[in-house]
């Protein structure tokens, strides 16, 4: 495979706080992998507790002044860090190709964009942040709008500059201060987040970053000096930050995994519904929590979807992510490779029909080609697990009801789309499927001004939109009497 010249992806230093770069050579070192050959592009180590500690304390010392702050100042600062961003979008989306080995073609239109517009969105309703007047007659009473304190954010490896964006954007915006963990998989590109933060005024302390594995998370996550924790990961972690939280009662964000549905009615535009589908699985090499991973087809047009299908995934072009005409990468990690491969073994030993793909290429790296699978039915490991690749299951259905029912039968809650020309049809069938995040005739848009999450399992609260304010600050409820207090005795 050819290869793009790559620009140097080591960071001045592991961790960043009280704005500026920190090293700490006592933790765990972790080698950073560019996905797309396997070689090490950089090393940071895991953050000591005495890191920990450094950054918790700088964040507690600079929360108060910024919740002080006048709110259309502090919004000010972020919408300065979202123009930095943007002059920066290709420096930043060759860094998060590197951390990711996510195709260049993908990570200039939907990574540092999307933590751009985050920036722009909380940064311009910041000063519009109030809390509200309440008559009582003669008495009276108001709510102020108040900021948590200090956040913890952890994130997933799939949308490094994103996740943090989405998380700092309303913490910030709300008066908080922020200490984030990206994963370990993709430590790079938050501490340009970071930079730039710093670079568009934010005053030092108020974002944090600290690297580390699953250790550094837990002590984030319990440490009494954090007031939430916003995790973005899968299920069996949410789990265990969710209940560690609970021991304190803070308050938490989770947004986890998912295997979501897609419903292809007969009648709806065969083109659109396959271009639906290939973004909802393939984007991300199929690393992305909200994919439609079960794709239900209508009896009447399954043939010719599967068939379409397999003759449009032919034309993905699979090579060098940082050559801007290819748009299907490698997948993050040997590990994840693995995750995957074992999935399509099950696949095929419980009798799922593999159509195409799903080959790994003999090249250093990991890569796997886009796989489809028709045949597969509701009971199969590959419809019920979420696999964080790129495999796409058809399954066939026949009426409505029967669509709707399958497609809920599932313990997450993040996604759901449906395709289909018959308006009515589409918002009841939306109406009636369980999931946080829906689409019709599109699939997997996440603009700012939508809320963002999942139910059962898949998470609790909104990123994303006002809904994320609620996340990010607390209501104080003030009684007002006007008149003289009468007590019984
Ligand atoms: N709903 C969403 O918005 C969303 C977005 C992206 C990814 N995801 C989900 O993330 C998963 C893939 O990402 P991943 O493999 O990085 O997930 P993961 O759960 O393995 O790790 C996520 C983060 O949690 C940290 N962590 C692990 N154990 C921890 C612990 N005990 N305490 C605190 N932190 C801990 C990790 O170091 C990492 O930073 C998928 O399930 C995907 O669906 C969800
Ligand atoms: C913006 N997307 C593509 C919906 C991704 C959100 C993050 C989930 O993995």
């Amino acid at each position: 495979m050819r290869q793009t010249n790559r620009p140097d992806a080591r960071p001045r230093a592991s961790h960043f706080i009280d704005g500026v770069y920190v090293e700490d050579d006592a933790g765990e070192t972790i080698d950073v992998i560019y996905p797309a050959t396997g070689e090490v592009i950089a090393t940071v180590h895991a953050a000591t507790q005495a890191v920990i500690d450094r950054a918790f304390e700088s964040a507690r010392a600079a929360q108060a002044a910024w919740a002080a702050t006048p709110p259309r100042e502090r919004g000010r600062v972020l919408t300065r860090a979202a123009q930095i961003l943007r002059e920066r979008n290709r420096e930043m989306s060759i860094l998060e190709t590197m951390d990711t080995g996510k195709p260049l073609q993908e990570t200039l239109v939907a990574d540092a964009t999307s933590g751009a517009d985050a920036l722009e969105y909380f940064g311009g309703i910041a000063a519009g942040l109030t809390g509200e007047h309440i008559p009582l007659g003669e008495d009276w009473a108001y709510t102020i709008r108040e900021p948590l304190g200090v956040c913890v954010g952890i994130g997933a490896w799939n949308y490094p500059t994103q996740i943090a964006c989405w998380k700092a954007a309303p913490a910030l915006a709300c008066g908080n201060a922020m200490v984030f963990k990206p994963s370990e998989t993709t430590p790079l590109c938050t501490l340009k987040v970071a930079e730039i933060l710093i670079e568009a005024g934010l005053p030092a302390g108020l974002f944090n970053v600290v690297q580390g594995a699953g250790a550094v998370g837990g002590a984030l996550t319990t440490d009494p000096r954090a007031d939430k924790v916003s995790l973005t990961g899968s299920v069996p972690t949410g789990r265990k930050v969710y209940s560690a939280a609970a021991e304190s009662m803070k308050h938490v964000t989770m947004e986890l995994g998912g295997k979501s549905p897609m419903l292809v009615f007969d009648d709806a535009d065969l083109e659109d519904a396959v271009g639906g589908a290939i973004l909802g699985n393939f984007y991300s090499s199929g690393q992305i929590c909200t994919n439609g991973t079960r794709v239900f087809v209508q009896k009447g047009l399954r043939a010719r979807f599967v068939e379409r299908m397999a003759e449009r995934m032919r034309d993905a072009v699979i090579g060098d992510p940082l050559d801007e005409a290819t748009n299907f990468g490698p997948l993050v990690s040997a590990r994840q490779m693995e995750i995957v491969e074992r999935y399509l073994k099950i696949a095929e030993d419980e009798g799922a029909r593999r159509v195409v793909g799903g080959e790994r290429l003999d090249r250093p790296g990991y890569w796997l080609t886009p796989a489809l699978f028709d045949g597969v039915t509701d009971d199969m490991t590959m419809a019920r697990e979420e696999i964080f690749g790129p495999v796409l299951s058809v399954l066939e259905f026949d009426d409505e009801d029967e669509g709707i029912a399958r497609a809920n039968a599932t313990e997450f809650g993040l996604s759901a789309g449906v395709f289909t020309r018959d308006i009515g049809r589409a918002h009841r069938v939306i109406g009636r499927l369980r999931a946080g995040t829906c689409f019709i005739n599109s699939y997997n848009d996440a603009p700012v001004e939508m809320p963002f999450g999942g139910v059962k399992m898949s998470g609790i609260g909104r990123e994303n939109a006002k809904a994320a304010i609620e996340h990010y600050s607390q209501v104080k409820s003030v009684y007002v009497r006007m008149g003289r207090v009468e007590a019984p005795f």
